[in-house]
């Protein structure tokens, strides 16, 4: 029989879980594949153990050795002390994917062994539910099979759009955070709806099927979001004074600006390590 494939998460955190509860959902592997470290919290640890019956070894670099893909989940400012310390253990024949926001695929290379197949991704939170936004690009030393690897992997747990490497922080801002804006939204939308006299349940259960319904309209009626927009928007009627009013408080800036931030921010987050590489 052949020997499945076996992943060792650095990192076990928001993201990581986020993977694992999706992974295990959609069948893409058996909770015995999946190995967990951390650096020191052995609470968070247990809990995944609990919780999703992944591995969590005793021995923190046997984890690494034993598995065939290193999934790098810390974050971006601790990725570069997790190289140096799981880095010597990471082989030519592994294939690591990084999670990190910002981080470059140069920058990882340089801390593993020359010919190590690194790939850059950016998945978001809804992958716990199989319906992440996923962005890949192929690092240095990575073939075309590691990129069909990858793209089976996060294909388990939503869709995957291939970008070159300068879109990723682009991508970070806009699909990595996005779902951040839209709880946002909703937070916004519930509240208005119980100050102006819901009552907390029915204010949430309206505007969550709205937000589905809207999700829904877009996708299966494959309309432009302004031509949906304009259907519910009657001449003089309430969706027009509700859109002057966002537009008086310049939602359609928010948003872009938001998004541009976002993506400066990764730049930012990546940028604090390109000096330490090598050309
Ligand atoms: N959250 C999100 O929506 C998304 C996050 N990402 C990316 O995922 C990554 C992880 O984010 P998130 O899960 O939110 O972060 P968390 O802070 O929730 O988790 C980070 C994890 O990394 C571990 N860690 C830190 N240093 C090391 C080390 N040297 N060796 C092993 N493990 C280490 C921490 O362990 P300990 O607790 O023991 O210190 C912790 O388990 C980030 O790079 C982020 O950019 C990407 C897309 C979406
Ligand atoms: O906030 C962050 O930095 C991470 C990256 C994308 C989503 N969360």
């Amino acid at each position: 029989m052949e020997r499945q494939i076996r992943y060792c998460f650095i990192g076990a955190g928001s993201m990581a879980e986020a993977m694992i509860a999706g992974l295990l959902k959609k069948g893409m592997a058996e909770a015995e594949q999946i190995m967990v470290i951390n650096r020191q919290n052995r609470a968070r640890l247990a809990y995944l153990n609990r919780e999703y019956g992944v591995q969590i070894p005793e021995n923190k670099g046997d984890a690494i050795l034993q598995s065939d893909i290193v999934i790098l989940a810390a974050k971006p400012k601790d990725i570069p002390d997790a190289l140096t310390q799981w880095g010597p253990m990471i082989r030519t024949d592994h294939l690591v994917i990084s999670v990190a926001a910002g981080i470059s695929t140069a920058f990882i290379e340089h801390h593993l062994k020359e010919g190590t197949a690194v790939i850059r991704s950016m998945p978001n939170t809804s992958c716990t539910i199989g319906l992440s936004a996923t962005a890949i690009c192929q690092g240095r030393w990575a073939t075309r099979e590691n990129m069909e690897t990858a793209r089976s992997l996060f294909q388990a747990i939503g869709i995957v759009v291939e970008v070159p490497e300068e879109a990723m922080d682009t991508v970070t801002g806009l699909s990595g955070s996005g779902p951040a804006y839209i709880y946002y939204m909703v937070e916004a939308m519930q509240q208005a709806g119980v100050e102006a006299g819901l009552n907390t349940d029915i204010a949430r259960q309206l505007t969550l099927q709205t937000l589905l319904g809207a999700a829904h309209m877009l996708m299966e009626t494959e309309e432009e979001p302004a031509e949906l927009r304009r259907k519910v928007t009657s001449p003089g009627g309430t969706t027009m004074a509700g859109l002057e009013t966002l537009r008086q408080y310049q939602f359609e800036k928010a948003v872009q600006s938001a998004i541009f931030r976002a993506k400066e921010r990764s730049k930012e987050l990546g940028g604090t390590f390109t000096t330490t590489v090598k050309s």
